[in-house]
């Protein structure tokens, strides 16, 4: 007989394939009670019967690392906690490098995670001979081998994380499908249900979507954006093969192959650079434990590699070829979070082909989210507020899909663009800036110039890990706006208007500074959480009485959103976002001042216009809001112009500043330049787990002010003092290069990791940020230490500075 659904729970979660299982297993671990899960037909029946189940540590992230070592450590006490055998072996695994790319971002990972006290090592390709003895190494150039990496068996994870959720109360029901998630006023009120032909209803605060295929369009039923489509995922299982010995995990990314031995068989599976879409007409309702059928002409070049990689595979017999669908999202990383559209929707789903070894961790941090209103640390790389909502048109995912399977053992070199699904948002200088030689990048959808080349010179990115074919550009862009004036198209900024009766009271309450200032004021500030954390980092222009601009970075725009809406209680303030209504057109370095005159009656002296304010001007024949601040460090301004001007405006600027050297630059110069002077970039620099004082922002914060999210941490450090510092680090070196996530290593010891790193092209090396501990050292203690950068095991001199390295007194800016 069916299980009684009931009519009411705390939560329910949608999905029993292992991301649902570790959520209600992580919930009622945390102690809550009527946490229900639903699943539409069997437990893992979807992704998680099929899955390979490798539980590799070595991620591109500090905190994917994080959550990766916590999976492994979970899933070694599984069986013992359930009784339910997990097949949890820790084998250990080895990646190889067939290029000498492949070692330095080998190397650079394994940097990291020892940063985060995984067991890594850098092994030669005799060493990996010695441990794989069938593997062909005649071209491998060097490998790393982390030994307690594993493998499980996915489905008896799922089963045994089911169970131990049961053991602390939670119910977990097969044959139920969730057809809709009911809300009212903006928040969850529960689902609709089907068992067995009948209707039910289940009254729940929360809500979790784990429903992997399913989720982008169970959550479209209720205007949720979750985007994500299935692509088919192929393996092979050999029959066994004689005196085949216990292997630790193998991959090789450059020939997009993992190979697992599994009782005397070995699974060979692939990540081939052009994915196959599935399910773009939906998915069958039968869907139960469904293969895909063969495509053996797909697989034939990747087992053809395998063979030469392995010749012991020429003469295995293939007991099984595998072919089932996952889910793949826009940019190859799984959501999770509180959905911006409804309060109490959570998801945690989208895993790419790592949803075993993800889900351990993603269901913890989620379960703590819930648990305690804030995530357990800083998640925004899986943040589902990062999603756009034009992402869930299907063309688009069908194309981008295609691209994001493959990425997963693709290199990862810095600054790597995507290749499809490209064009969806450009601002409207696109074609005049692609006719004068933009190279294009991609932020939220948006087509930003990343940097311009020559005439002549080849309009694509040469991806390395060294210098790569942009340097000179970059360098000449950036000594520009040094030294002369360039331009920058910001238009991807989001711009969000907030006004009403309540604005400034509002204001008041979610942002740090003082928000009590003068119509034309732009105050740079921060909105914290009660941790004293940052969730955004901003300006905020006061365009009236009642009237406020906030401008954000354009791939945070969705997440600001959802912070300003969700804290609205019983005021009147409205918020709307107005990105696409106005260009963002950057004036900047030492003859901005001489270029505005050109093009514009109005007076941009200092008495007139001083360093953040905005006022309306006259420029070209055209008008212009024009807002004096700066994210390069130099003069400037940015000229806000409404969308149908904007063509107008730029050619004004152009022709008034050809003789004046007008250079026009892209992202990667506003980087560089950003970074010489120390300006923090959230996401990087800054996140929601960073305190505002630890991240040299305290002259940002008012706590002169009555009462803002945040004070009271704010006042807290103060009292108690820093535990770590943000602080910028010169290479002494001019060669070698950062990006971000090299281990900062000080008298000897790791301490923390680069946050962000470029070049300096007027400091004369790379610059980077990153954290120090701190606690009980004065400013001086920290400098007097000697700092090290290790970048792929090498460790190189770094001078380390608490002010910016460049401008420190901020002279330029106000000049
Ligand atoms: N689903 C296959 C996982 C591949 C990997 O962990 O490298």
């Amino acid at each position: 007989m069916a299980k009684a659904v009931p009519s009411k729970a705390r939560v329910v979660i949608i999905g029993g394939g292992v991301s649902g299982c570790s959520v209600a297993y992580h919930l009622a671990k945390l102690g809550w009670t009527n946490v229900v899960l639903l699943e539409r037909k069997q437990l893992t029946c979807g992704t998680t019967w099929h899955a390979a189940g490798l539980i590799g540590q070595l991620r591109g992230s500090q905190n994917m690392t994080r959550l990766a070592k916590y999976s492994a450590d979970l899933y070694v006490k599984l069986e013992a906690e359930t009784g339910i055998g997990t097949g949890m072996r820790q084998c250990g695994s080895i990646s190889v490098a067939l290029t000498n790319e492949r070692k330095e971002e080998l190397f650079r990972q394994a940097s990291l995670a020892r940063a985060f006290n995984v067991d890594v090592r850098e092994i030669s390709p005799q060493e990996i001979k010695e441990m794989y003895p069938h593997l062909n190494v005649a071209d491998v150039v060097a490998g790393v081998h982390l030994p307690l990496d594993g493998q499980c068996d996915p489905a008896n994870i799922a089963m045994a994380l089911a169970k131990g959720a049961r053991q602390n109360g939670a119910q977990v029901i097969e044959g139920v499908k969730v057809t809709s998630v009911t809300h009212k006023d903006g928040r969850v009120t529960g689902v609709t249900c089907v068992q067995e032909g009948e209707t039910y209803t289940i009254e729940a605060d929360h809500v979790v979507n784990c429903a992997g295929m399913w989720a982008r369009d169970l959550a479209g039923t209720s205007g949720v954006t979750v985007p994500l489509h299935a692509c088919e995922h192929f393996y092979i299982v050999t029959e066994p093969i004689p005196g085949l010995t216990r292997l630790p995990v193998l991959r090789v990314p450059d020939e997009a192959t993992y190979y697992k031995e599994d009782a005397g068989k070995m699974l060979v599976g692939a990540f081939e650079l052009k994915a196959k879409p599935w399910g773009m007409e939906g998915i069958r309702e039968d869907f139960c434990f469904d293969q895909l059928p063969d495509d053996f002409d797909h697989f034939q070049p990747i087992l053809e590699d395998a063979i030469k990689r392995m010749p012991m595979l020429e003469t295995a017999g293939i007991h099984t070829f595998f072919n089932g669908p996952e889910s793949f999202t826009p940019d190859d990383r799984y959501y999770l979070g509180e959905v911006p559209e409804l309060k109490n929707y959570w998801v945690a789903t989208g895993y790419n082909s790592i949803g075993i070894v993800s889900s351990g961790g993603a269901g913890m941090a989620l379960a703590q989210w819930m648990n305690d209103g804030e995530p357990p640390f800083d998640l925004w790389e899986v943040d589902i507020r990062r999603a756009q909502p034009f992402q869930k048109n299907r063309r688009y995912l069908k194309e981008r899909v295609t691209e994001t399977l493959g990425l997963l053992y693709a290199d990862h070199f810095p600054y790597r663009q995507m290749a499809t699904a490209r064009g969806v948002r450009r601002t409207p200088l696109h074609e005049h800036l692609k006719a004068r030689g933009a190279v294009f990048g991609e932020v939220a959808g948006w087509e930003r110039a990343n940097w311009f080349a020559k005439p002549g010179q080849e309009r694509e990115y040469r991806y390395s890990w060294q210098r790569q074919n942009w340097f000179e550009n970059q360098r000449e862009e950036h000594l520009a706006v040094r030294n002369g004036v360039g331009f920058f198209d910001m238009t991807s900024f989001g711009k969000i208007r907030v006004e009403g009766r309540d604005a400034l009271s509002f204001l008041q309450r979610l942002c740090a500074g003082e928000m009590d200032v003068a119509a034309g004021r732009i105050v740079y500030t921060q909105m914290l959480n009660e941790r004293g954390g940052i969730e955004s980092d901003l300006t905020v222009t006061r365009l009236s009485e009642t009237a406020f601009l906030l401008v954000v970075p354009g791939a945070t725009l969705q997440r600001d959103l959802a912070w300003l809406r969700k804290h609205i209680a019983d005021e009147f303030v409205v918020v709307t976002d107005v990105t696409a209504a106005e260009s963002v057109l950057c004036i900047m370095g030492p003859k901005a001042r001489d270029l505005m005159r050109r093009v514009s009656p109005n007076d941009f002296s200092n008495a007139a216009h001083p360093f953040g304010t905005a006022r309306q001007i006259e420029v070209g024949m055209g008008l212009a809001r024009a807002h004096r601040v700066t994210y390069v460090g130099e003069l400037g301004w940015e000229l806000y112009v409404s969308t149908d001007q904007t063509a107008h405006v730029f050619e004004a600027l152009e022709e008034a500043g050809a003789d004046l050297g007008l250079k026009l630059c892209g992202i990667h110069t506003l980087d560089s330049c950003r970074i010489e002077k120390a300006f923090r970039h959230f996401g990087h620099d800054i996140t929601d787990e960073d305190h505002v004082l630890e991240a040299g922002l305290g002259f940002a914060v008012k706590t002169a002010k009555p009462a803002f999210i945040g004070r009271e941490a704010v006042l807290r450090k103060q009292e108690a003092g820093l535990d770590r510092r943000l602080v910028q680090f010169r290479l002494t070196d001019p060669e070698p290069l950062l990006f971000h996530n090299e281990a900062v290593v000080r008298d000897g010891k790791i301490v923390s990791i680069v946050t962000s790193g470029n070049y300096g092209h007027h400091l004369g090396g790379a610059i980077g940020l990153g954290y120090v501990p701190c606690r009980g050292e004065s400013e001086e203690e920290v400098l007097a230490s000697t700092y090290e950068i290790e970048i792929a095991g090498r460790r190189v001199k770094a001078e380390a500075s608490l002010k910016p390295m460049y401008d420190p007194r901020a002279e330029r800016v106000r000049a």
